[in-house]
């Protein structure tokens, strides 16, 4: 029988889910819906690869991989709500709370000599980062602010800072050296298969990645950044920002580009502080810090010193920290900056934050201030310079008027650089790297020097069929204009505006309005628009699918939680994700503080409700299209009302807003007429939500002030976490 599957994560998602799923459980029940769950949170996908270390009642299944096997199949409903994609220090973290939990997995090998060591990092390497997505998504995605949400947030517009003409914030990128600049692409016109050598100046040749099959018509992608390039780069920055008396801030995408950006992110960390490793580098290597996991890393393992070495340390870090420039925090509170966890900042989330805030960011003194964002590559920086001088033109974006940024991003089958990351290599040594096809013919080739970080991407062509054609749909069916945001000036997407151009044409778009323009124009011609109220869709590739699908919702609507987010799968499931967000730990911590839980589970209700539109379609089940479009409307009631979770202790929280769904789901099921059975089966539950409201928001809410205890950070105690996120006993005992 087919079924949906709702997914298992991490922190705040995770949390929800707990409060949530039972709701739509009880709900579905009668229509002959199974919704079974899957793990894929952190700890799961851990254990599930170390089954030799693990007794046989700890041993969890490989649930990543079904759901992957699954994707690909016609009978897929998945709702995928947000994980972590974790970078070295939390998965440290995470494998640290599993063996003080006695499961018996090994530590995470820093440097890897035998082969066992080797085995068990690549085991961890596999889970680093961002390793869920890529895997689910068989699809390109579909994204966008649905009416009720956009409705919603221009009569309840959240707050924006203002922008000053005068603001000394702006984007600083690389000029030359960079992946942008030295990109080189090709279209293969039959499948082969390439292999990538790295051939040093003595003529010693090192295969870098062994043969690997390319498909007919896949678009090839080879490029490299310079470190000698990154480093002046960075260094001239650091310099820049303490004349201008403005914040340095580092924004990466550690955690999707999970090779190349740690590297990156490592060198920013030794260019600030390079008096400190200029002076201790000796002491700094020989105590294995890992730069790359940030000054968090060096901060821990100084720790080692005997004191009056670490104090020397600690004091140097110190004279840099006064010598300047600031640093933007993270959490000034704590004192952790920028540069301490390479996954505290993450662009595509971090930088629509700050331009919503007056393009400022925390002082480590707790006040905001203007900022140098540092985005070392220039392939995509340019979108977030042209949105900043539109705001110190025009000032702030007004919530309440502007248009809407639907996206449509090409994804599928591990598109462009967030698949790139088991072809990227810091190169050992001078030389070249070469891709070589199958007939030893030289399709990519570059000089390269020690230190240069190398990569190749990929974009098979089915993908792109699907891509121009779901941007096609899109367009006809919202009657709204659709930019390819794509430069002709650039390797990659020269090769696939060929390609639009030409799939384009097995489409009917008279009427349409369809334009290709640099994402640079691009973004201009977009905030026009929306400062007109007037709506533009974005097509764009996986990265800028990734940084529009979080800037515009932000801007817009306050938060990219509200999206709807469809991955049509190409072979005919249904991905639904939750949202474009993330897994927002700040809200873990608040729920452990003061337990109040501030996710808003709105991605999640509109996930639900196409899913179950998607299976009713797909299994002929009436009933699940009414349960899909009931829910539609008790989401909409829910904004109307504005039941949402507040931000604010003691007030309605996650809970209490899956309350007000539950109220008005059954309300709307007891109202409607084509089905009389769940209308005879709700009507009662309807009646019983309504009388006890206030018992049950009370019971709900009373429950807040005190600190709470889940039993763990990555792997939870179940009886704690459900007790935690059910506290109502009248509203259980209705839903049961
Ligand atoms: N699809 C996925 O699986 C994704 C996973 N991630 C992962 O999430 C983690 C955190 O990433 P980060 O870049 O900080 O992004 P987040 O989206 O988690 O956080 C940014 C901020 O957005 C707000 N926010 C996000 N979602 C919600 C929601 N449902 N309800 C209310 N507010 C929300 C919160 O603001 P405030 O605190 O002000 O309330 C939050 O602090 C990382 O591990 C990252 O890899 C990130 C993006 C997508
Ligand atoms: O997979 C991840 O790490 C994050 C994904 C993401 O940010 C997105 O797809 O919007
Ligand atoms: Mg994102």
């Amino acid at each position: 029988m087919s079924k949906i599957i709702y997914t298992k994560t991490d922190e705040a998602p995770a949390l929800a889910t707990r409060s949530l799923l039972p709701i739509v459980q009880a709900f579905v029940k009668s229509s002959g819906i199974n919704i079974e769950t899957k793990d894929i949170s952190l700890a799961a996908r851990i254990l599930a690869v170390f089954p030799e270390f693990l007794s046989d009642d700890q041993k969890v299944s490989d649930d990543l991989a079904v759901l992957g096997e699954l994707a690909k199949k016609p009978e897929a409903n998945i709702i995928k709500l947000p994980n972590i994609s974790a970078s070295i220090p939390q998965l440290k973290d995470a494998i640290k709370e599993l063996q003080t939990k006695s499961f018996n997995i090994p530590d995470y090998p820093n440097e890897a000599n035998t082969d066992a060591e080797k085995d068990v990092k690549s085991r961890y390497d596999k889970i680093k980062g961002s390793a869920v997505n890529p895997v689910l998504r068989e699809g390109n995605s579909d994204r966008r602010a649905p009416k009720a949400v956009k409705n919603y947030a221009k009569k309840n517009p959240h707050s924006m800072g203002e922008w000053s003409k005068d603001s000394k914030t702006h984007v600083a990128t690389m000029s030359s050296g960079d992946f942008a600049h030295n990109e080189k692409s090709v279209t293969l016109s039959e499948a082969t298969s390439v292999k990538i050598i790295h051939t040093d100046t003595n003529g010693n040749a090192t295969t870098l990645k062994d043969a690997f099959s390319i498909l007919k018509g896949e678009i090839i992608d080879g490029t490299v950044m310079s470190k000698k390039a990154l480093l002046a780069f960075l260094d001239q920055q650091v310099d820049d920002a303490r004349a201008q008396g403005i914040l340095f801030s580092l924004h990466m995408k550690g955690t999707m580009m999970k090779v190349s950006d740690p590297i990156i992110f490592g060198h920013a960390v030794k260019i600030f502080f390079k008096d400190v490793f200029a002076k201790h580098g000796e002491t700094i290597e020989k105590i294995g810090v890992n730069v790359n996991s940030g000054l968090g890393n060096l901060l821990e393992r100084i720790q080692e010193l005997p004191d009056a070495k670490r104090k020397e340390i600690e004091a140097d870090i110190e004279a840099t920290y006064k010598k300047g420039p600031s640093v933007a925090m993270v959490n000034s509170d704590k004192g952790i900056t920028n540069l301490h966890v390479p996954s505290d900042v993450i662009i595509d989330a971090s930088m629509p934050a700050m331009i919503r805030t007056s393009g400022q960011m925390w002082n480590a003194k707790g006040q905001l201030q203007d900022t140098k964002a540092v985005i070392p590559d220039s392939s995509y920086a340019g979108i977030y310079a042209a949105t900043i001088d539109f705001c110190k033109e025009n000032g702030a974006f007004d919530p309440t008027t502007m248009g809407t940024v639907p996206n449509v991003g090409l994804m599928a089958q591990k598109a462009e650089e967030y698949g790139s990351h088991d072809k990227t290599f810091e190169i050992p040594s001078n030389g070249s790297v070469k891709v070589i096809d199958s007939n030893g013919n030289t399709l990519i080739e570059h000089h390269v020097e020690e230190g240069d970080i190398w990569r190749m991407c990929q974009t098979k062509d089915a993908p792109i069929q699907d891509w121009v054609k779901l941007a096609v749909t899109r367009a006809r069916a919202s009657e709204t204009p659709a930019v390819f945001w794509l430069d002709k000036n650039r390797a990659h997407d020269a090769e696939l505006i060929k390609k639009v151009n030409a799939y384009l044409k097995d489409h009917d778009t008279t009427g349409l309005d369809l334009r290709i323009l640099s994402p640079i124009e691009a973004t201009k011609f977009t905030c026009e628009r929306l400062v007109k109220g007037l709506d533009t869709i974005s097509v764009s590739g996986n990265v800028l699918r990734d940084y529009l699908t979080d800037l515009f919702p932000i801007l817009e609507v306050g938060t990219s939680a509200k999206m709807l987010s469809i991955v049509p799968l190409m072979n005919g499931g249904g991905l639904f994700e939750t949202g474009a967000g993330g897994s927002a730990p700040k809200h873990v911590q608040q729920l452990l503080e003061e337990n109040h839980l501030r996710w808003d589970s709105l991605g999640e209700f509109l996930a639900i409700a196409v899913s179950l539109e998607h299976f009713s379609e797909v299994n002929n089940n009436a009933k699940a299209k009414i349960l899909g479009e009931t829910l539609d409307d008790a989401t909409e009631k829910l904004l109307e009302n504005r039941k949402g979770p507040s931000r604010k202790c003691g007030e309605l929280d996650n809970r209490g807003s899956h309350f007000y769904l539950a109220l008005y789901w059954a309300q709307e099921l007891a109202n409607q007429n084509e089905d009389e059975a769940l209308k005879a089966e709700f009507t009662p539950i309807a009646k019983a939500l309504a009388e006890n409201e206030e018992k049950i928001v009370n019971e709900l809410n009373s429950v807040q002030g005190n600190p709470t205890d889940i039993g763990g950070y990555y792997e939870p105690n179940e009886t704690l976490i459900n007790q935690v996120m059910r506290p109502s006993n009248t509203f259980n005992a209705i839903l049961n």
